[in-house]
């Protein structure tokens, strides 16, 4: 096991940041933590990094228990955090340089490293830069040299491409892949759900200091009740079709509003069918039909009762 939390406790004065909380993640692993501003997120990594005490539980990493002084295990973390953290009076350069070189202490590895870690994140024609030169994505990017240029077996990222362009996420997200097919086991926490579907092999959801599901993405949306989403523009629909679609065999809800038809239907085959059959009958004109897959905001929706909110 890379990562075992078990019943781990958290509470700032009387709110309880983190509720019972376990985690078990293995070698080889992209592992998502998901969950909205203020789920405990932070709090999490930062238990599992020791840099908080906690009030109760217990964390092992690499097989071993993690306290404060651990420095052998340390050496094989690589962390990312939410903010930029890196000396504003050093280079691109000079930066890796230096995080690199609190661990590796032979020169030649440090440089070797360093020019590895830069290549990786597409800095070289920035080495020579200081931070405040650099655009947001750029130092986002140095900030992720920064934490592995090390070759560190563990890498956690805690939002790394909070208010990064379009681009320059791409890029962070490939890059984690990369790191991962190196051999590297990553924890990745966001608040974006396409993030986590686009590189998360398992996937946490966490609200309010509690995990309340984990599994892959297709498990997480096979757990829901809702099968697809079907939107039609329907233009002369009245209150009581609307009430009569929501009666029909297979149909969880329906929503009209701007001549948009919004209808969730179960898992299930036929209930477009029904529905355009239905429609066909009462000789209500229609255009445009879309049909989507669950998502996990609707796995978020459905557990909570709240948006998970992009
Ligand atoms: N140092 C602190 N003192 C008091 N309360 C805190 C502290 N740090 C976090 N909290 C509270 O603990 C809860 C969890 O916060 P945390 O930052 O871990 O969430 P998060 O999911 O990482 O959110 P974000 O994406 O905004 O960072 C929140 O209610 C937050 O207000």
């Amino acid at each position: 096991m890379i990562v075992s939390v078990k019943n781990l406790v958290k509470r700032f004065d009387k709110i309880v940041a983190i509720d019972h909380l376990n985690l078990e993640i293995e070698e080889g692993e992209i592992f998502g933590l998901l969950g909205p501003n203020g789920s405990g997120k932070s709090t999490t990594i930062n238990c599992i990094l020791s840099l908080l005490k906690y009030d109760k539980g217990s964390i092992e990493i690499f097989n071993k228990p993690m306290k404060p002084d651990a420095y052998d295990i340390k050496k094989d973390i690589g962390v990312i955090f939410q903010n930029v953290a890196v000396f504003d009076e050093l280079t691109v350069y000079e930066n890796i340089s230096y995080f690199c070189s609190l661990y590796v202490k032979d020169r030649k590895e440090v440089k070797r490293l360093t020019e590895e870690a830069i290549k990786f994140v597409s800095l070289e024609e920035f080495t020579k830069f200081y931070p405040k030169k650099l655009s947001g994505g750029l130092l986002r990017r140095l900030n992720i040299a920064c934490g592995i240029a090390h070759k560190p077996k563990l890498i956690i990222l805690d939002e790394p491409t909070v208010a990064v362009d379009p681009q320059s996420r791409n890029k962070i997200l490939e890059g984690i892949k990369e790191l991962n097919k190196q051999g590297a086991t990553i924890i990745y926490t966001t608040h974006y759900m396409e993030e986590v579907e686009q590189i998360c092999s398992r996937i946490s959801i966490m609200d309010k200091g509690k995990i309340i599901a984990t599994g892959t993405k297709e498990e997480l949306k096979e757990m829901i009740s809702v099968g697809e989403k079907i939107k039609l523009e329907v233009y002369n629909m009245n209150e009581e079709a609307v009430k009569e679609i929501r009666e029909l065999s297979g149909i969880l809800s329906v929503k009209y509003d701007n001549s948009l038809l919004t209808i969730k239907s179960s898992k299930g085959r036929n209930n477009l069918v029904r529905i355009l059959e239905y429609l066909g009958a009462k000789e209500i004109k229609f255009s445009q039909v879309y049909t989507e897959l669950p998502t996990l905001n609707d796995v978020f929706l459905e557990i909570t009762g709240k948006e998970l909110r992009d």
